[in-house]
């Protein structure tokens, strides 16, 4: 790749000129052939250019990269992304030496500025230091939202929001394409927003539900895109790429946003005499804002390739198969049918191995300069974990490029954390705190959907399979697909 088509990070003519004149000082060495080592006893990898490191040979689709480097370099390599060392692991054994064996180590995360600027200075859970803030803000959410008892708690919730959608579906949208990641993304969004501030903030039929969605996709793009002033922070106030203006721009709207909620669920407390404690228990009284509302501490320190469309159907239809013969015809899915349904578990299985939503789980950093595989690991060095790598490569799995259900039914690999050879979800004490609803609501939209409708798709939008990159991957284009309906018309009508 070279210089300029690798150059999502040169958009403009002024970050041109920057680079060039940065690059001049430089030219003389490049010219000789002086090349940079990573550092003393690094991980084998290539070998890039002073400031710049491995840069230029980096467009914004990481993951596919890394995936060929370590082809080259092996299951742990290191190159100077700017001037910041990283290490890529690729391989399930690597995986277990760095989140598991040496797990202290690398508990915090690689912090961007964009990630400074929309996390409150690194204060989210997501992006906080390993450290007593992050377990304080870890333990509310676990006790608040996803222990078992309170998981329990909101199904009536959850199947309420997908039988909406099926009747929604039903009633207006029959016969006509719909885009289904984004009827699946509103719905889970709105579950999730009503558990935090018992609202629908994702409303399509409202400007401000729409405005609501377009500010988290532009977040999810910013976010994910490589960002020369974090590489090279000599450019910072350059703001080469714009992404600062982006993100401070979302940041602001997000904030006033914020700000408003806060204020009005304020004045609706200081209303009520009744103090509660619980979200589960107290669900459609209290919801998540009241629980941080109320929050005191007294710890100081709180601060694939082609997927052919015969393959879908072929799959589809075993998954129907099932649907069919444990549901049947004359009701909705809920959620209890799930363990019953072991095709549709394994299908799960096999979509969060071959297309892993976060393809390099969300980047950690070394808390030490510490040792691994022999190699050294220098202080806050940026730790990548290429998950969508280590699903096509043959060493770890047969036939890694071919999606197969199948290979999950006889198997106890599973994606809570103990297989390294399939994270979804990351793993440890940094792994993903929703995973328990993420994981519920995707067996259950998959599976609700596909039973409630038969679903056609033009095929030149099912054969193509190209990702769109950003925090997590998405279908570039959109699954649009028209819904007939396969149930009892009582089923949309009563249920
Ligand atoms: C299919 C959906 C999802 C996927 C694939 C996913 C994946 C991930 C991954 C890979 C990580 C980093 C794990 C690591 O570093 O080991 C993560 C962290 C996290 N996820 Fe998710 N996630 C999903 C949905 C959710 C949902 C629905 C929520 C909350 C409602 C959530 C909340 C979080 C939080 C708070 C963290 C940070 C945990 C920490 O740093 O302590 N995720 N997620």
């Amino acid at each position: 790749m070279d210089l300029l088509s690798s150059s999502s990070l040169l958009s403009s003519p002024i970050t041109l000129a920057v680079t060039l004149s940065i690059a001049s000082y430089f030219l003389i060495p490049i010219l000789l052939g002086a090349r940079r080592q990573n550092w003393k006893n690094a991980p084998p990898g290539p070998v890039g250019l002073p400031i710049f490191g491995s840069l230029f040979h980096l467009s914004q689709r990481f993951h596919e990269e890394f995936c060929e480097l370590a082809k080259i370099y092996g299951p742990l390599f290191s190159l100077n992304l700017g001037l910041k060392p990283a290490i890529v692991v690729s391989s399930p054994e690597m995986a277990m030496e760095v989140m598991k064996e040496k797990e202290g180590m690398f508990s915090s995360r690689t912090i961007t500025e964009a990630i400074r600027v929309i996390s409150y200075d690194a204060h989210s859970i997501i992006f906080s230091p390993y450290g007593p803030r992050w377990k304080a803000l870890r333990r509310i959410l676990i006790s608040e939202l996803f222990s078992p008892k309170a998981f329990e708690q909101f199904e009536p919730l959850r199947t309420k929001q997908v039988h909406s959608l099926l009747k929604y579906l039903y009633h207006s949208k029959w016969n006509t394409q719909i885009n289904i990641a984004e009827a699946a993304f509103t719905a889970l969004a709105n579950l999730v927003s009503n558990i935090v501030c018992s609202k629908n903030l994702f409303d399509n039929s409202k400007p401000e539900g729409r405005k609501m969605k377009e500010m988290f996709w532009e977040l999810i793009k910013v976010m994910g895109t490589p960002n020369f002033s974090d590489l090279i922070p000599v450019v910072k106030p350059l703001d080469t790429q714009g992404l600062k203006r982006r993100i401070s721009r979302v940041f602001n709207q997000l904030d006033t946003f914020y700000e408003k909620l806060i204020e009005e669920k304020l004045a609706e407390r200081a209303g009520k005499a009744e103090k509660l404690e619980n979200v589960a228990n107290n669900f459609g009284k209290m919801d998540m804002l009241d629980v941080l509302l109320s929050f005191k501490s007294n710890d100081k320190e709180n601060g694939l390739e082609e997927f052919p469309r015969k393959i879908i159907k072929g799959m589809l239809s075993k998954l129907v198969q099932e649907l069919d013969q444990v549901i049947g015809n004359n009701r909705f899915m809920v959620e209890s049918d799930i363990p019953n349904l072991p095709y549709l578990q394994a299908t799960v299985k096999e979509v969060f191995r071959l297309h892993p939503a976060v393809p390099l789980i969300i980047p950690r950093r070394s808390n030490e300069a510490c040792e691994v595989a022999g190699y050294n690991i220098p202080k806050h060095c940026i730790v990548y974990v290429n998950v969508w790598g280590m699903a096509r490569d043959p060493k770890v799995w047969d036939h890694p490029l071919e999606f197969k259900p199948e290979r999950f039914l006889d198997s106890t690999v599973d994606i809570k954390g103990q297989d390294f050879n399939l994270l979804p979800f990351g793993t440890g004490r940094r792994s993903c705190v929703g995973w328990p609803l993420a994981h519920r609501m995707v067996h259950y939209y998959l599976a609700a959907l596909l039973h409630a409708f038969e679903w056609e798709s033009p095929p030149e939008i099912l054969n193509d399979m190209h990702e769109r990159v950003g925090l997590s991957i998405q279908k570039d284009k959109s699954l649009l697909s028209t819904p007939k309906p396969r149930l009892l018309p009582s089923v949309y009508e009563y249920n």
